[in-house]
């Protein structure tokens, strides 16, 4: 019910203007101490120091949250029927008296504000929604919740229409924004749900599952603060350019604490992004793959059938099948991983080679240290060591997975058919070479859980680390001199941070360098497309199994991916996760979603697309041209969005020549999904680098292609045609699929 009154909007600009003084008295405090503590300069103990730079730390964050919550800062009013009223806002404020002023979004009382309903009114009279641009209100738009008459049923779900759809009409920036005033009841049950345990969202798309979990991340920081602060929380996307789409959402909601990763960067020190035809990824991430890695492992701690000769300068030893026999099984039985075991592997075979050489050296038996002695100069000779390295390798997961690969021979050692083998096979990394697809990164994570730490690794890094700490020593004293910065910070704690030593690194930058980290709370988007082999991994850092999954299962792409969340959860949580639905579709129009949902009826018989919440008059429509390369340039240039994002989605073989054709026919178009993809007003896009974005207007080029690419050609044209905000297009040469012959046929 609008209530835009004159009166109205001035009583509550003048509360607004209160809220927004008290911000920037509390940006001058805040700035003021953060100036006082970096003031002290560089004196002092170690833990002075350390002090100082927590104190430094804290104040910096608080202040970067204060710059924050600029946009937006109030948003809402609840009149409850005690007389009482809160204002909620992006955070909360509080007077000198501490007098609440404006209530957090995330705090218990804030929640009526999200859930109230004329039939369930939680104690509110009144829920207000106000909007403001910069610091001035703009309108304020009122659900009065204890009218009798107000029953319409949508009011029971869907609440503050007015700011919801003025929320939904914008015109998109490229960036996702955050929906804390139009949170809706359906989605604020998500955003607020336990901690424990595995919470599956399964919702259609634009039903605003991403930005649920977004909000669920900022919701559980604030709520189990302690718990969360010291182990981070992790939300897995589905590629690079749809992190950058959402990075900037958290900040703005006041968390830092947050690890943005895709599953191809969750092995540390690898960026698994060079793409792989679809059926050498699934093989890849089917489950199979742990036992080959296993194999692969076991096959590297041979046993030669023949006896192995070790020449040394005087004499020549001798080691055979039995000894190597003995030692590899006392090395197994030490259920050690690999790298760790080798040591009780080399033990025997030493202590073997030792004896043979006193005798041969006529010594017979010799005391312990002479013993010991005689060993360790054997050990350290050079065709000694080349043996022990042939027999038992030391193997990082890189060594043993580029082994891997490229011989076809290991491969079916390892248990793969020969077709398998065809596929997988590649040729060794050239120096600077994108090597690693997604999927090699769980394999990755696999074989270190089986291969375990490297000793002489852990020792030649920690040497290299003591060479590079000078340095950078030296490097810092040069630029503190020339910053002028001498007097604020000394060398060694400057060359500290450039090491990124890990006492100044936050949760989520340790957690980013560290394989076996346990986070709090794993939140995993588009969690669909995630293989077996990726659940593993993704499991293996999240030990409390506290996690909440997002993702449709109708919208599944990767053939290694999902057909049903109890497949997918069983093995890890049988009988311990739970499932909330999202049913209203807040980007795609009805108009588009009449056409996405006869495609989705080629997925699968019985699914329901969601419903959309918003019409906008404008009908999808197709455009046959005789060649796509030339034919394309003239029609996208006809829809540019002024303003606004357009995205060209494109069948993935078709994306090179597409791309070149429309950089070159229209301007400022950016082609693939490097870093301009979000700003330019045209991209060009496959439907996997398209997965979780939208856009104001979409042209999808080629659909029978994009259908006949993959085993999940239908979903892919699912996700492709649900992008669009506003305006959908379809252009093709080949006969148009069945499913879309509802488009209107475009006349020029
Ligand atoms: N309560 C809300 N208020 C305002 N906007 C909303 C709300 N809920 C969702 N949206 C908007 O709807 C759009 C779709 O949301 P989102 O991308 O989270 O959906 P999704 O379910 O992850 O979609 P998909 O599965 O298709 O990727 C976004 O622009 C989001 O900001």
């Amino acid at each position: 019910m609008p209530y835009s009154s004159a009166g109205e909007l001035a009583r509550e600009q003048k509360y607004v203007a209160t809220l927004y003084e008290r911000l920037d008295v509390l940006r001058v405090r805040t700035r003021g101490h953060l100036d006082e503590v970096l003031a002290q300069g560089a004196t002092g103990t170690h833990q002075n120091r350390s002090e100082r730079d927590s104190f430094a730390d804290m104040y910096a964050q608080r202040l970067a949250r204060l710059w924050a919550v600029e946009h937006g800062l109030c948003f809402g009013r609840l009149d409850n029927a005690d007389g009482g009223r809160l204002y909620i806002g992006r955070i909360g404020l509080a007077d000198d008296d501490q007098e609440r002023m404006l209530i957090d979004w995330r705090a218990p009382v804030a929640q009526p504000f999200y859930r109230a309903t004329p039939a369930a009114p939680m104690g509110v009279t009144r829920r207000r929604h106000l909007q403001t641009r910069g610091r001035t209100v703009t309108n304020v738009d009122d659900d009065l919740l204890d009218l009798d008459g107000l029953t319409d049923a949508d009011r029971a779900s869907l609440n503050g229409e007015a700011a919801l759809l003025a929320a939904l009409g914008e015109k998109r920036t490229g960036r996702m924004r955050d929906i804390v005033a139009t949170i809706q009841s359906e989605q604020d049950a998500i955003i607020r749900g336990d901690l424990n345990g595995v919470l599956v969202v399964q919702g259609g798309p634009g039903t605003g599952k991403t930005v649920v979990a977004l909000h669920r991340a900022a919701y559980l920081l604030y709520t189990y603060r302690e718990r969360l602060e010291r182990r981070g929380v992790l939300i897995l996307g589905p590629n690079l350019t749809f992190l950058r789409y959402i990075e900037h959402v958290l900040p703005s909601l006041g968390e830092t604490d947050v690890l943005l990763s895709t599953v191809g960067e969750l092995y540390p020190g690898v960026t698994g992004t060079r793409w792989e035809p679809p059926e050498a990824a699934a093989i890849k991430g089917g489950i199979r793959m742990a036992d080959v890695i296993g194999k692969a492992v076991r096959d590297r701690q041979r046993v030669p059938s023949a006896p192995v000769e070790i020449r040394l300068d005087k004499f020549t030893l001798k080691l055979d099948r039995q000894t190597f026999e003995a030692a590899r099984s006392r090395a197994v039985r030490s259920r050690r991983p690999h790298n760790e075991a080798r040591a009780v592997f080399v033990r025997h075979l030493l202590n073997t080679l030792t004896r043979q050489a006193a005798r041969q050296l006529g010594r017979g038996m010799l005391a312990d240290d002479d013993f010991a002695d005689l060993r360790e100069d054997l050990r350290t000779e050079t065709p000694v060591r080349t043996a022990l390295n042939r027999l038992w390798p030391y193997l990082t997961p890189q060594q043993l997975l580029i082994g891997l690969y490229t011989s076809k021979e290991r491969m079916a050692d390892a248990g793969l058919a020969p077709a398998e083998c065809d596929l997988l096979l590649r040729e060794p990394p050239r120096p600077g070479e994108n090597w690693w697809s997604e999927a090699d990164a769980p394999l990755l994570d696999e074989a270190a859980e089986l291969l375990g730490e490297i000793d002489e690794g852990v020792l030649r890094a920690a040497r290299r680390a003591e060479e590079e700490r000078e340095e950078q020593l030296a490097y810092a004293r040069e630029v503190l001199e020339l910053t002028g910065m001498a007097d604020i910070m000394d060398a060694e704690r400057f060359a500290a941070r450039q090491r990124a030593d890990d006492v100044y690194l936050t949760t989520a930058e340790r957690a980013a360098k560290d394989r076996t980290w346990a986070f709090g709370h794993v939140i995993v988007d588009e969690a669909q497309e995630l293989s077996p082999m990726a659940w593993r991994t993704v499991m293996r850092r999240c030990p409390t199994r506290s996690m909440t999954v997002v993702g449709d299962i109708a919208q599944t792409g990767s053939a290694a991916g999902a057909a049903s969340w109890g497949r997918v959860l069983d093995p890890y949580v049988k009988g311990r996760w739970r499932e909330a639905g999202l049913s209203v579709n807040y980007r795609t129009p009805a108009e588009i979603m009449v056409v996405a949902a006869d495609v989705l009826g080629l997925v699968g018989p019985g699914l329901k697309a969601p419903d959309s919440v918003r019409e906008t008059g404008e009908r999808p429509w197709s455009a046959r041209v005789a060649d796509p390369v030339t034919g394309l340039a003239p029609l996208v240039r006809r829809e540019i969005v002024p303003d606004g994002r357009l995205a060209v989605i494109v069948p993935h073989t078709r994306e090179a020549e597409l791309g070149a054709a429309l950089v070159a026919g229209v301007p400022d178009a950016v082609a693939g999904p490097g870093p301009g993809a979000l700003d330019a007003p045209v991209c060009v896009l496959t439907v996997a680098e398209a997965k979780g974005l939208e856009f104001d207007s979409v042209i999808v080029v080629e659909p029978g292609e994009i259908l006949r690419e993959s085993p999940r050609g239908p979903s892919d044209l699912y996700v492709a045609l649900t992008r669009a905000t506003r305006r959908l297009g379809v252009i093709h040469s080949e006969p148009l699929p069945h499913a879309l012959e509802s488009l209107v046929l475009r006349a020029d």
